[in-house]
Parts: structure tokens; sequence; C-alpha cells
């Protein structure tokens, strides 16, 4: 090859090192210099792996001063060129020394690259055009963002991430029961919201003791890496930004730290969250004209953050207003007036008759069409309610879209959701077994005393005294009142743990001081291994009991709670709950049991409830049991009731020796709980289930995404990308593999590998069994970042391959080409809903002849044959002539083709946008719920979408050289 000085050359192995000029030559060697890394290399005269550099013509170069000219011409002068022609800025006429050209050379078009020698290896090639396709498929499917956690796929869970996570700014109130998967709800909504660009920055407050579940839950189960702030961390994100919440995207907090400093909630309301998350959302009390300070923390928040999501299992925990100020939180036009929405409670039932008559599939009466008429209001359903009552197969359909007209129309639906045990179904059972114990002396007489010394206090002081006979004792006997050497209850509970050393075992008892004695005597008398749980702890501490119960071999037998210690906490791999004592109230009740009545619970729950007769917990005992059959069911009415009959509860909790009057108490209360049950059943409840647990929509959707599990085209896809970036793959038994950084790294530090390597897998129940490994899916980050790595690099993109053919003759040229079409959008449009970058690969020969759709990617593929660096430089050379004729030919067949997706993307988007903003409108006349702000911004992304669709593009992604041989 002949070299002069100053001529520039580009290595075919380390295209990073951008553009080489010759610093020296002798008779065997060339030494060029990269001046963009500062390196030198020397190269053999007589073939080395470097292409000299000549732009031609049209081409923009880049002069070492950063400015860009067009060329017009090329002049060579002993070997070196010069360029002339206009700059890019002032128009002016330049020329430009090819030694002035910018060293950090970037090929913009495929066909650069080829040119220059880049050649790619041929399964390069092949990655890139599957990572097209995969990318682009990836956007259309409606599961995307519900198909990468490691969760079991529970239909009422997805029903409401699927049908919250595609909303704009969703503001709704998550409140299943206790355990049944509000945190996992939440997640998912945040991961589809997060993956689909709706949101960037979330922001989640929940108690300080719940920080590190949720922590682990989120990356465990979602991939998504929350940021810890606390007191500490805060102060030291102050260094690094004015706004310390700036530092991070995710972030997770208490609310005890949002509510101590006011400076620090104000920082943080100005931190341009896209979404709120409030964990035990019954914490933020209110009342008319007393709000706690809890709730207007959150609702300074709340007003600046557009989308909220608020989780609690007992909505209407104290009370009704609290409800419906939460409500408010979330849609303050919609629930302005209590007494209003008192009202509108009390009206759900024709709603929910119309919607159980058109689930039961009989015929619709004249009548019952007026009264669906009357219901849904604005909208003509005529031709919906013929087919309804027809014999049409789309029967049930339009059955299903007058019942989601009936839901969008009334209550709260769009804004709350609520799934019931009875609604989900498949949990084990909850049996209950009294042990009733004697009370001893000691207790007596302290009771007595306390009752003469305090005949002042009212008779609800007494009440709550009585519950804890414990205390009453102690309370004369100070320090030396050891009540566990003659409690009863104590004797009972050692001997049940010690019968049963191989169960783990829940105990809560209602007092701190009451857990940490028990704990002292299991260990003392008996040598039973418990860990203590309870508020005086720090969180650290906390989670360490928990870990301690949790763990198989050499863990703690026991748990001792207090309680408020363990709510929201999982412990459902126990199926044994001693209540030590009762609670107060019937929501704490079940927020004892639901620590272990939880999603993943394999058997029966036992509880346990050892009591004292004669005491007010023995008529707690009862009047739970009894009057509201809240141990082996979970009571929607207990609030209410516990609210309606306080007075005569506490006379009898203040007077538990005399009973009279209590059996017909606990009757009547009973006859109450039964009807209220009926009545809510078949109203508001009712509704309200239909619209939480999706029904056979939502089994569709499981399905749907079981399907897509296991995907053999994801598993080729990955291997093949963790070959090509260089990572170890070592496969294990079980369906798991383990992955490593090879010393040969495509980047040094691929994202979402660690440097000591993980281990993977495929298979969802393998995930769910196996917590140390990854479960890989197509949204899950190392494939995500892949992807990117593929498609924003130049991998693959350019490619010369062999095809023998003996039925072709020799040297036949094809070209296969990869076109992208694409369009330019902010992310939170979601423009890829309707124009994801969309490759159209065509195969075209001599001719112009586009052979693509009868040579199909994949199989044409396998019969072709590398050809090595050397030989295909040379080829390349040789044919560029012929390959840039091809080119030409294939502009105009790709215009078309591309100019079709588009039409058709912005006709899908012109239907789809229009159709849901008639849709909230005609919604809205009915139903104040909606929000004029989620109307604006419909109508606000309708127009910027057509916009940037109108200026949608397509250009030339990737090629390769086919060439016909017989050897
Ligand atoms: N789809 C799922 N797959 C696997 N585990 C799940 C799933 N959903 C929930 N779980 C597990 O069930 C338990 C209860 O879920 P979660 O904590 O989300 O419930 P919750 O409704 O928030 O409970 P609480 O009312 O006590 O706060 C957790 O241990 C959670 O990990």
């Amino acid at each position: 090859m002949p070299f002069t000085l100053g001529q520039r050359w580009i290595s075919d192995t380390e295209s990073e090192l951008g553009l080489g000029t010759v610093v020296a030559v002798d008779a065997r060697m060339v030494t060029l210099l990269f001046p963009a890394t500062g390196e030198n290399r020397l190269y053999a005269r007589n073939d080395s792996p470097i292409t000299r550099v000549i732009f031609n013509p049209g081409d923009t170069i880049t002069s070492h001063e950063g400015w860009q000219m067009t060329v017009t011409e090329t002049h060579d002068e002993n070997g070196l060129i010069t360029y002339l022609g206009t700059r890019n800025d002032d128009q002016q006429d330049v020329s430009l020394r090819e030694v002035m050209l910018d060293s950090k050379l970037v090929f913009s078009k495929p066909q650069d690259r080829l040119f220059a020698g880049q050649l790619d290896r041929m399964d390069r090639f092949a990655l890139r055009f599957r990572a097209r396709k995969y990318h682009s498929e990836q956007y259309r499917l409606s599961v995307s963002g519900l198909r990468g956690m490691r969760t079991n796929l529970i239909p009422h869970q997805l029903h409401i991430a699927h049908d919250v996570g595609r909303r704009h700014a969703p503001r709704v109130l998550l409140a299943d029961e206790v355990g049944l998967g509000k945190t996992i709800e939440a997640g998912m909504i945040i991961h589809q919201q997060l993956l689909a660009g709706r949101a960037d920055r979330v922001l989640i407050v929940v108690p300080e003791t719940l920080q590190h579940q949720w922590l682990v839950e989120m990356l465990r189960r979602f991939n998504l890496r929350f940021a810890l702030f606390d007191d500490e961390r805060y102060a030291e994100a102050q260094h690094d930004s004015d706004n310390p919440f700036d530092t991070e995207q995710l972030v997770i907090c208490s609310l005890d730290f949002v509510r101590r400093n006011k400076q620090r909630l104000e920082r943080m309301a100005e931190a341009e969250w896209d979404l709120l998350v409030v964990d035990e959302a019954h914490h933020l009390g209110w009342s008319e004209g007393e709000p706690s300070r809890e709730y207007q923390v959150i609702e300074q928040l709340a007003e600046q953050i557009p989308g909220v999501l608020l989780l609690t299992a007992t909505p209407e925990q104290l009370g009704m207003e609290s409800h419906f100020a939460r409500l408010r939180l979330l849609d303050p036009n919609r629930f302005h007036d209590f007494a209003r929405f008192v009202e509108e409670q009390q009206h759900f039932r024709p709603v929910a008759n119309a919607v159980a008559m058109l689930l039961a599939d009989k015929p619709i009466s004249r009548e019952e069409m007026n009264l669906l008429n009357d219901l849904v209001g604005e909208q003509d359903i005529e031709p919906l309610l013929q087919v309804a009552n027809s014999q049409h197969e789309s029967k049930l359909d339009a059955r299903q879209q007058l019942i989601t007209m009936l839901l969008d129309r009334h209550g709260t639906s769009r804004v709350l959701f609520r799934n019931t045990r009875g609604g989900v179904k498949g949990f084990p059972k909850r049996e209950l077994h009294q042990i009733r114990l004697p009370l001893p002396t000691q207790y007596q007489t302290a009771i007595k005393v306390s009752g003469i010394m305090g005949s002042r206090k009212s008779p609800d002081e007494r009440a709550r005294d009585m519950l804890y006979p414990e205390q009453i004792y102690q309370e004369f006997e100070g320090e030396s009142g050891t009540w566990w050497n003659f409690d009863p209850r104590v004797e009972w509970l050692m001997g049940y743990l010690t019968s049963n050393r191989d169960e783990k075992v829940l105990v809560i008892c209602a007092k701190a001081a009451t857990a940490l004695q028990l704990e002292q005597v299991l260990r003392e008398r008996e040598g039973i291994r418990a860990a203590v749980f309870h508020e005086g702890l720090s969180i650290i501490e906390r989670d360490r009991a928990a870990a301690y119960f949790a763990s198989e071999e050499e863990g703690a037998q026991v748990l001792l709670c207090s309680e408020i210690g363990s709510e929201g906490r999982n412990f459902q791999f126990a199926s044994r709950l001693v209540m030590f004592d009762l609670p107060f109230n019937p929501d704490l009740l079940e927020q004892r049991i639901g620590r272990l009545d939880r999603i993943g619970q394999a058997h029966d729950i036992q509880i346990l409830v050892p009591y004292l007769e004669k005491t007010a917990q023995s008529v707690l005992v009862r009047w739970y049991h009894e009057g509201l059959d809240a141990f082996e069911h979970t009571c929607p009415t207990g609030r209410a009731i516990y609210d309606s009959v306080y007075n005569p509860l506490i006379a009898f909790l203040a007077a538990p020796e005399s009973s009279v009057g209590l059996d017909a108490f606990i009757a009547d209360c009973r006859k109450q709980h039964d009807a209220l049950k009926t009545q809510l059943e078949q109203g508001r409840d009712r509704l309200l289930e239909i619209n939480s647990n999706g029904g056979e929509k939502a089994q569709a959707l499981a399905d749907e995404i079981a399907a897509q599990d296991n995907n053999i085209e994801l598993v080729n896809f990955a291997l093949n990308l963790f070959d090509i970036v260089g990572i170890n793959q070592e496969d294990r038994s079980d369906n798991l593999i383990v992955l490593t950084p090879s010393d040969h790294m495509l980047v040094p530090d691929f994202p979402g590998l660690p440097e000591e390597g993980c281990t993977i897998t495929f298979d969802r129940n393998q995930a769910l069994a196996r917590e140390d490994a990854q479960y890989v899916t197509w949204e899950h980050p190392i494939i995500r970042n892949g992807l990117d790595l593929v498609l924003s690099g130049d991998t693959g993109t350019s490619a010369i391959s062999l095809l023998k053919n003996k039925a072709l003759p020799v040297g036949t040229l094809l070209v296969e080409l990869i076109y992208v079409v694409e369009a330019q959008a902010p992310k939170h449009l979601q423009l890829t809903r309707f124009l994801p970058p969309t490759p159209i690969r065509m195969l075209i020969d001599r001719q112009g002849t586009n052979l693509a759709t009868k040579v199909e990617f994949e199989s044409f593929n396998r019969q072709l044959n590398a050809v090595n660096r050397h030989n295909g430089s040379k080829l390349v050379n040789a044919l560029q002539q012929d390959v840039h004729a091809i080119l030409k030919l294939s502009e105009e067949p790709a215009a078309a083709e591309a100019r079709k997706i588009i039409d058709s993307a912005r006709q899908e988007a012109s239907e789809k946008l229009g159709a849901e903003l008639e849709r909230m409108e005609a919604l809205k006349m009915v139903n104040p719920n909606i929000r004029q702000d989620e109307i604006d911004a419909l109508e606000s992304n309708r127009q910027q979408i057509m916009v940037s669709l109108n200026e949608a593009g397509w250009r030339l992604d990737a090629l390769r050289l086919i060439v016909v041989t017989h050897q």
C-alpha cells in the first residue's frame, strides 16, 4: 500500500481509536498516530487491518476546529487529499487538507462504514436485525411492563396494574384487603409507568418500619433500585445539589421523615416527582377542620405531584370521614362535599343490581332496559342493548361493555380498587382455637383493688385497663410483679411451643413490655429461641429480628411481636398465630391475622387465643368471633358495628365479671353484621369487587403473559447477545445459567451485570423459588441495556457474507438492507405505542428486485458463510460501484414501505386517541370523577402525537453484502 505522511487511515479492528494519521513510514512498517486517544500503532506496510479514508463529494466532514463542510470536490496531490466545498454554518467556500480533519471519526451511515472497511462479524449483523425486530415488537404489546416482574401471575393484581399503569398521571386508592398484594400492585404500576416513560421520578412514603421491606421488594421483584432517604442521606445529598431530592430519581422515605421538617418538605414538594406512593394511608387521619399533620404534608405533596397512589387495607378505618378525605387527596374536584359523598354511598344498590343482572346472562326486560338507559345517561346504548339481549355471538361482549359503562359512571370506581378474599378465592382457611384459662387469684385481687382505687375513671379507661390484667397487677407490685410466674397463659404458651418445636409461631401481644417479658421467660425456662419485634427497636434491629424468625435453619421458632411493630410485614411462611391478648378494635385484629393470611400462605392458618375467664378478653373473644365472625373470615362490617355499639361494648369490657345481657348483645351484633354484610355484598362492595378483580378479562391477561413466559426467541437472543458482548455463560442444572464478565468485553462495565457475575434464569417458577437468581425477561435491565447497546452504537451495521449456491451464477450480488422508520418525540408522549422504531428489511439484487418477502431472514442467514476481514475488504472495494447502484435502487421502494407504516400509525393514533377522548368527555357529563386536567392532557398529547407522526422519517440502519460462490 502506498503511504504518505499526513494521510488519514482507520483501524479495521479498533475503530474506537478514531481517525489515524501517518506519522512515520519505513521500508516495512508504517506508524499511525490516533490523536483522539493519543495512541500510536505500528503496522506492517503490506496486509495490515487498516483502511484508507477518503470522503466523496456530497459527504459532510468535520474539521479539527469543529466546523462542518459539505464536500463538492477532492484534490489528490502526491497521495494527500484536499477537500473543497462549502461550510455548513456560513456557506463560505472552503478547502480542508485531510490532516486537518477531526480525529474523532464517526461514520453516521452504514454504507460509509462498509466502504471504510469497518466490517462486522456476520452474527453481529443478525443480532442487530433481531434486536431491531424485538425492540419494535415490544412496544406493540399491551402487556408491556407487566411481564418482567418476579411474581406469580395473579389476575386481580394484573387487572389493577394494567388498568392503572397505563393511565396518564394515575391517582387511585389501592385498598385490597390485608395481604392481597397492594405493594405488588403498586410496584407493577410504577414499573409500567417507568418503562413506558410516563414517569421518571417516583417518591414512595411509607411507615419507617416498612422502608426496608419496600426497598427489597422493589429491587427483588421489579429490578427497581430505590434510594432510601433519611436524615443522614439528606444531609449528604445537600452537598451535591441545591435540592437534595434531585440527586435521585427513585426515592423511598418515611412519613415521619416527611413530616418532621418543614423546609425539607418544601424541597421535596419542589422536586418534580411524577408519581407519589403512600403506603398505610390510614395513618392520614382527617376530620373536618382538623386534619392531622400527616394528612397535611401528604396533601401538600399531592397538590404538586401529578400521579398519586394511596395504599391502605382498611379504607374506612378511622371512619367514613377519613376515607372521604383520602379520596379528596386524589381528586379534590370530585370529592368536595362530605355530606353528598355519604348520601351517594347509600345509592349503589340499583347499579349493583343492574350489573348483577347483566352478569347473570338472563334476558333483559323492558323495565331493566329503561333502568340501564337511565343509569348510563348521555350515550345511546340502544344498539348495545339489542345485541346484549340477542343470541348474537358478541352478546357477552356487549354485556361487558354495558357493565364497563355502568362502572365508569358510578361511584368511586376509577379511583378506588378493593379486592377481598371472597372475590379472589384460593386462600387457605382460618381456624380459631379458643383456650379458656382460669383467672389467677393474684389478678382477681389486683382487678378488685384497682376498681376501688380507680373509681373515678371513665368506663372507657376502665375497659382499656381491663384488657391487660398483667399490667394492672404490675402497677401494684412494681418491679417485683412477676406476673409470668402464675399467669396460666404463659404456662400454656410454653407447653404449646415445646410440643410444636418444628413449627414457626408468631405471637402477638398489644404491648411491647409483654413481648419482652415473654421472651425472657421462654428463653430462661425452656430454651426456646424467640425473636422480639416492637416499636422500641431500631429499624435495623427489627429487620434483623424478622430475618432471624424467617431463617429456616438456626432461626427463631417464635417471633414475639407488639401490636404496631408488625404492620405490613410478611410472615406467611408461618401458619400459627397466637394472640396472647386481643386488640381493641376489629381493624387491628385483621391486621394481626393479615401477617400470615397473605398471598403465598400454603397452609390453613391456626389462630390460637388463650384467654382468662371473666376478663375483658373473654368478652372480646366472644364478640369478635360470635358477634362479628372476625377470626375465621375478614370482617368488612367491623368498623361500622364497632362505632355503632361502642358504648354497650365498653360497658361489658369494663365490667366483665357480670355477663348479664352479654348473650343478647352479641346476638344483636351478629344480626347487624349479617344484615350489613348482605347489604354491602349487594351494593357498593359488589360494584367495587366487579371493578377491582377484573373477572374473565383479568384471567385472560394472566394467560396472555403466561404464554409469553419461556419465550424461546428471548432465550436465543439473550444467549447470542451475551456471546457478542463477551459475557461468559455457564449452564447449571434447573434452568440456571451463571454469567460472568470475560476479559474481552465489548464494553468494560456491562450495565446490569455485576463485576462478580450473577445467576440468571428464564423460568418464572425457578425465579420465584430461587431469589438469588435474576429473572431475565425482555424487561430485565440486562436485556434492555443490551438492546440499547446494540442499537445505539454501530454494532452489526455493515457486514459481508458468502452464499454457496450452485443454482446461482458465481459472483451474484445481493444487498440486504435494514431501514428503520422512526419519529422523534418527548418520552412522555409515548409515540412508540403507535410508531416504535420499525425495521424494514429488503433483499435487493442488481436488477433492483426485492426478494425479502420470499427469502425469510433466519433461514437465509443459516445458509450464509463468513468471509475473513481481508477478503471481505477486497470484495467490498471491488463491488463498490454495484453497491452504490443497488442502494439507489432501494430508495424508492423503501420510501414507499416507510410511508405505508407511517400512514397506518397515523390512522391508529387518530382513531385510538380520538376514541379515548370522546369516551372521557362523555363520561365527564355523568361522572364528576373524571378530572378536567386528564382530558386536557389527553387532548394536548393527541395534538403533539399527530404533529410528531407527521414528521416521522426513515434511514438506513444496517446493510450486508451477499456474494454467491461455488466453493
Ligand atoms: N403476585 C405475587 N407473587 C408472589 N408473591 C406475592 C404476589 N403478590 C403478593 N405477594 C406476596 O404476598 C405478600 C403480601 O403482599 P403485599 O405486601 O403486597 O400485600 P399488602 O396488600 O400490601 O399487605 P398489607 O395490607 O399487609 O400491607 C407479600 O409477601 C408479597 O411478596
